[in-house]
């Protein structure tokens, strides 16, 4: 199986590309050479890599920049998500695209499931919404992944800033009224091999297309993760801080963040018969790779 994946320097492209093997290729392409803003790099691309399958992780995802730079964000998560959907089809290839839990509002009282009315209070949001509606509007074989809260050893993510931070201080303000679903970009990649294996036994079969939930299971919030990166971190003996439980109003951002960033995985469970593991899980993968020196 050959998967062309967007956002070559991506979280999840990195960890898919970690997975490639004997009977998995991946190619992972970026900017200049594929850029999603410019449709015929794209099939310059397709036509170059022949893959079975497309992954459209590539995506504009400052969240709080976005709020100045709604064009750029436009540009990339609806119109580039709609190029690449668009280029698929034009081959027969089905894409498997990567969406956002910032397309709900979060004042739900429960984990979101896909049907649930959307409702993006950001710029960001609102873009990865409009970039769903491009792709399943562009290409027939087309599932959406929405997940949440990503980091690995890849890029830049909370992980990681939180084992800088604690480097230069002691105590740690970190938001404690947000909840969802810290979820380890290798299990995201591993899932949507999964995924792109069932699409391509069965690319007809209605099932396996449209709107998935995909996150690790468990939930807890900003602090709760930051607390138990600490934990695991000491235990390991390396770097550790005090964590100080803050209302979000107490950190302002430019970008509203949902209070509920929950989203509910059972549909992707039943359909692709795998199963993300408990977030904590992932903190302490995270960490080995970390310690490891593989990223
Ligand atoms: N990071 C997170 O916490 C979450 C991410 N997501 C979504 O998951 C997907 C993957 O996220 P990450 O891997 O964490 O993102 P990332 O920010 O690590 O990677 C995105 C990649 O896309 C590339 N890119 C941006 N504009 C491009 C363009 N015009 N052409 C080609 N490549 C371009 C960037 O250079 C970057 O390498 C994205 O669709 C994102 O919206 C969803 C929920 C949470």
């Amino acid at each position: 199986m050959k998967l062309l994946v967007t956002g070559r320097s991506g979280q999840v492209a990195q960890s898919l590309a970690a997975l490639a093997g004997t009977d998995l290729e991946i190619v992972a392409l970026g900017r200049p050479e594929l850029d999603i803003t410019d449709r015929a790099t794209i099939e310059a691309a397709l036509a170059a890599h022949r893959p079975d399958l497309v992954v459209s992780a590539g995506a504009y995802t400052a969240v709080d920049r976005a709020e100045s730079e709604e064009a750029e964000a436009f540009a990339a998560n609806r119109d580039g998500a709609g190029h690449v959907a668009a280029a698929a089809a034009a081959l027969g290839l089905p894409v498997l695209h990567l969406s956002t839990d910032y397309v709900f509002a979060g004042d739900a009282e429960r984990p979101y499931r896909e049907a649930d009315p959307t409702g993006p209070a950001s710029v960001y949001g609102r873009s990865k919404l409009a970039g769903e509606a491009a792709v399943l509007g562009a290409n027939p074989r087309a599932a959406i992944f929405r997940t949440a809260w990503v980091y690995s050893p890849f890029g830049h993510n909370f992980l990681k800033t939180m084992l800088r931070l604690c480097a230069e201080r002691d105590t740690l303000r970190v938001v404690a009224d947000q909840r969802g679903t810290p979820t380890y970009a290798p299990d995201i990649a591993a899932a949507l091999v999964a995924a792109a294996r069932t699409a391509l036994a069965a690319p007809d079969d209605p099932s396996w297309r449209g709107l998935f939930h995909l996150v690790a299971q468990g939930e807890t919030t900003w602090a709760g993760f930051a607390e138990e990166i600490f934990r695991q971190s000491a235990a390991r003996g390396g770097p550790s801080a005090k964590v100080e439980p803050i209302a979000t109003a107490d950190y302002p951002t430019p970008a509203q963040r949902p209070a509920n960033s929950r989203l509910d995985s059972t549909k992707f469970q039943q359909v692709f018969g795998h199963q993300l593991p408990p977030w904590q899980t992932g903190v302490e993968r995270c960490l080995e790779s970390l310690a490891a020196g593989s990223a």
